[in-house]
């Protein structure tokens, strides 16, 4: 079936990556007679908006037998972050609106999960050869104390790796270090930088009926598929085509330990070490009464106590 794509660009992700990916992909489109309509973000958040117009006006939900000769197809160009909040723009709506997603940001870890390819030329031509979507299993949370609810296509961390995003989004290296395409760099000095400063706090989690308590919780994530933080083989076995959630948590040890189990991570041996636990389930509920930084995607929800049951939900890819 033909279609006419609807380009969503974050021209600012990955440090302008999202603008040069966006420029190349056009000229082939309109060398090529591809029908398309580009939509340019220019806020954050402006991308929300236009996902949600799209979709009130525009945008359908897929079905194989469906009758008509052109499909409207929405494809996002940005990095995970853009990503988060378009899947969140149509949380209201079908759940069978497929996503396009070409990756132009510095960590794109959702590509690199999902199989999207990572290099953005390849993942458009993916994503012009693929005839149908795949289904694609994502986050979904519901936050008690502050009465929120969303998706995530990547992860949800309470704890380090929400405070290292803190300090990565905040820190003024990380626009000049994405200009030289040097992103993951602002990671690891953030990293370096929270490390030593993330304290052991008191967290909750109930799983398949059974509560287990950790007194000095250090990392806390749940995930859809292996990666976080650009790459970081958090959760090796973690599956997005499977419905079940895999929860990671690494216990306050001190920092021996912590550059030991760094080595343990990079070598995906993690599961070794006696610090690391994981769970596997379809349904998780954490609770952490201290005020620590919790993160979508990437995205800070605030640093607070929190009160967040987990589970998935199908969404379609194209690709
Ligand atoms: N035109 C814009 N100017 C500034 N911010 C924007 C614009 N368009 C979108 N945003 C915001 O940018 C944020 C982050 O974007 P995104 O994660 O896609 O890129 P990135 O941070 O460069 O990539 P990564 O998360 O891989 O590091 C999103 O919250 C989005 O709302």
């Amino acid at each position: 079936m033909k279609k006419h794509y609807y380009l969503v660009i974050n021209e600012n992700a990955g440090g302008g990556t999202g603008g040069k990916v966006a420029e190349k992909i056009i000229k082939q489109m309109h060398t090529a007679h591809i029908e398309y309509t580009t939509f340019y973000t220019d806020h954050a958040g402006h991308e929300r908006e236009i996902v949600q117009t799209l979709a009130q006006n525009t945008l359908i939900p897929w079905s194989n037998d469906l009758e008509i000769s052109t499909f409207p197809l929405l494809v996002v160009l940005g990095g995970d972050g853009t990503l988060h909040s378009v899947t969140n723009a149509l949380l209201s709506f079908d759940s069978k609106i497929p996503i396009g997603y070409i990756p132009c940001g510095s960590g794109n870890d959702f590509a690199r999960g999902a199989g999207i390819a990572k290099q953005a030329e390849k993942a458009f031509f993916q994503l012009l050869k693929a005839e149908t979507p795949q289904e694609i299993q994502i986050i979904t949370y519901a936050e008690s104390i502050q009465d929120e609810v969303g998706l995530a296509v990547n992860n949800i961390g309470i704890g380090l790796d929400a405070a290292i995003v803190n300090a990565a989004n905040t820190s003024a290296s990380k626009s000049a270090l994405n200009k030289f395409n040097m992103g993951s760099l602002s990671y690891i000095f953030s990293i370096l930088k929270v490390l030593f400063t993330q304290k052991g706090f008191p967290i909750l989690v109930e799983v398949n009926g059974k509560n287990v308590e950790f007194d000095r919780a250090f990392l806390c994530t749940v995930t859809k598929h292996p990666y976080f933080g650009g790459g970081v083989p958090i959760a090796p076995m973690a599956d997005p085509r499977k419905p079940v959630l895999d929860f990671v948590l690494v216990e306050r040890i001190n920092m021996f330990k912590i550059f030991w189990l760094i080595l343990l991570l990079l070598r995906k041996k993690q599961m070794h070490s006696k610090y690391f636990h994981h769970f596997q389930s379809s349904k998780f509920r954490i609770v952490s009464t201290f005020p620590e930084y919790v993160h979508a995607d990437g995205e800070i929800l605030g640093e607070r106590s929190t009160d967040i049951s987990f589970g998935t939900e199908t969404r379609l890819f194209w690709f």
